[in-house]
């Protein structure tokens, strides 16, 4: 028998659990793909005494994790702690730094601070693995940067936030809260620690910086991404985008040409005839456009134990195997910074929502606003009038200019008959 991959796992939450719940079960595979058994030795988790319904005997116990990098017996280090900075980061510090390869599902340490990390595994030939950190068990990561090695990327466009889809299905299904179906999510261990991050847009924005750097060769720069979330998308939105023939999604978009790059994330109406529009529940969505493949689009699980210890385990069969690649898919130092294009810059199709007062020349007050920013309609719907005299109008756009749409909707909301402020979804139809 060939000699054992030999692990430390720090963090037994869902995502630690999961992957030795997997290693368990599937052993005689993963040993045969591998080609040698993959044996977890060692664990850290903050609680010793919480029931996992586990059997943590026979592996060793670290209260502090960093303390793993030193552990002789230890070929892989498997962080599962999570948060960007912190004992998430001192272990994976440590570990590369004494040559051991790492597997982590953290994309927010990558978004943060993934160049720097991979200086670190380039300085002591270590491997930084991270299947986990993406789009959880899509293999998003190895598609990119493997499969696609040999296209120029153009876009890179995804749902990445599983806990989000979840709510906007769940919303739009079920006619539900948000609120309860946020507690679901967090129940069923798709949300992060602080669920804030994902409702805004964050660990989607984390992900999208991860694949822009993978998708165009750039260093990590999650400050360029633009972030918004889905905290304002009323069950109203969502009625009416279905009667539009729109479907809420909240999507991260990496786009590069000459001028430069942007990445964005925020929620988007996408047409429901576009293969993403049907991505529901806890699915996750990477499409990518290369100059000679055209357009590549995966799907499925993006969050919840299984899924993600997947894709963890997919990277220990790798380096069981001796595979290795640049963390971000080439050298550091070939790594290139790109101009990056401000979001004012953005041209595209918007809906808006008003709440306006059922009197005459109201929408001509509103339209001569749309025309003075050189903004023209697509459609418009005005709903019936309610008991104090307001009512709902929607309007869509052609393509336009978003900082053009954002002086145009502050001067809407200026309006006296404008009685809330305007809510802008971009419609995103590519
Ligand atoms: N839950 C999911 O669906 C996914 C999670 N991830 C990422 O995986 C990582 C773990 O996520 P979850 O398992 O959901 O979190 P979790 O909160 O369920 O588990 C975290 C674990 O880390 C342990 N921990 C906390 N501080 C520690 C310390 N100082 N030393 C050792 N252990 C410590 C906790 O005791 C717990 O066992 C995060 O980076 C998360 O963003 C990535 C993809 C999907
Ligand atoms: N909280 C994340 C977990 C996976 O990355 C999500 O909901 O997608
Ligand atoms: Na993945």
């Amino acid at each position: 028998m060939s000699t054992p991959l030999k692990i430390g796992v720090a963090g037994l939450g869902t995502v630690g659990a999961g992957v030795l719940a997997l290693l368990e079960r599937n052993a005689g595979i993963i040993a045969t793909r591998a080609g040698r058994p993959i044996t977890v030795c060692a664990v850290s988790a903050r609680d010793r005494s919480r029931d996992r319904g586990l059997s943590l005997e026979g592996l060793r116990w670290y209260d502090d994790a960093s303390q793993m990098a030193t552990d002789d017996q230890i070929d892989v280090v498997v962080e599962l702690i999570g948060g960007s900075a912190g004992p998430a980061k001192e272990l994976v510090t440590a570990a590369l730094g004494q040559g051991k390869a790492v597997v982590t599902a953290n994309k927010a340490m990558l978004a943060l601070h993934g160049t720097e990390l991979a200086r670190c595994a380039e300085r002591n030939a270590a491997t930084l693995a991270y299947e986990a950190a993406v789009a959880g068990g899509i293999p998003a990561i190895k598609a990119l940067r493997e499969g696609l090695a040999g296209n120029q990327l153009s876009r890179v466009t995804g749902i990445l936030n599983g806990t989000c889809n979840y709510i906007l299905t769940c919303m739009r299904e079920q006619k539900r809260e948000f609120a309860d179906v946020l507690a679901e999510a967090q129940a069923l261990g798709y949300a992060e620690a602080d669920p804030t991050f994902d409702i805004d847009g964050v660990d989607a924005a984390h992900k999208m910086a991860i694949l822009a750097a993978l998708a165009f060769g750039q260093p990590v720069a999650f400050d360029a991404v633009h972030v918004e979330g889905i905290r304002d998308i009323t069950a109203t939105d969502i009625l009416l985008a279905e009667e539009l023939g729109y479907r809420i999604k909240l999507l991260g978009i990496a786009e590069q040409d000459d001028a430069g790059v942007t990445a964005r994330v925020h929620p988007c109406m996408v047409p429901v005839s576009h293969p993403i529009a049907v991505v529901e529940g806890v699915d996750n969505a990477v499409v990518a456009e290369g100059d000679f493949v055209g357009r590549v689009v995966l799907e499925g699980r993006g969050a919840g134990a299984g899924p993600t210890a997947s894709a963890v385990v997919a990277d220990l069969i790798d380096i069981a195997r001796g595979r290795h690649t640049p963390v971000w898919g080439t050298a550091v130092s070939e790594l290139t910074p790109r101009q990056v294009l401000p979001m004012d810059r953005h041209r595209g199709a918007y809906y808006l929502r008003l709440m306006v007062l059922d009197r005459p020349g109201v929408i001509a007050d509103v339209t001569g606003v749309l025309r003075d920013h050189d903004i023209s309609l697509e459609s418009m719907i005005q709903r019936g009038r309610s008991a104090v005299g307001a009512v709902p109008v929607v309007l869509t756009t052609h393509e336009c200019r978003e900082d053009a749409m954002r002086d145009a909707l502050t001067r809407i909301g200026g309006l006296d008959a404008v009685l809330e402020r305007p809510a802008m979804i971009r419609i995103e139809s590519r």
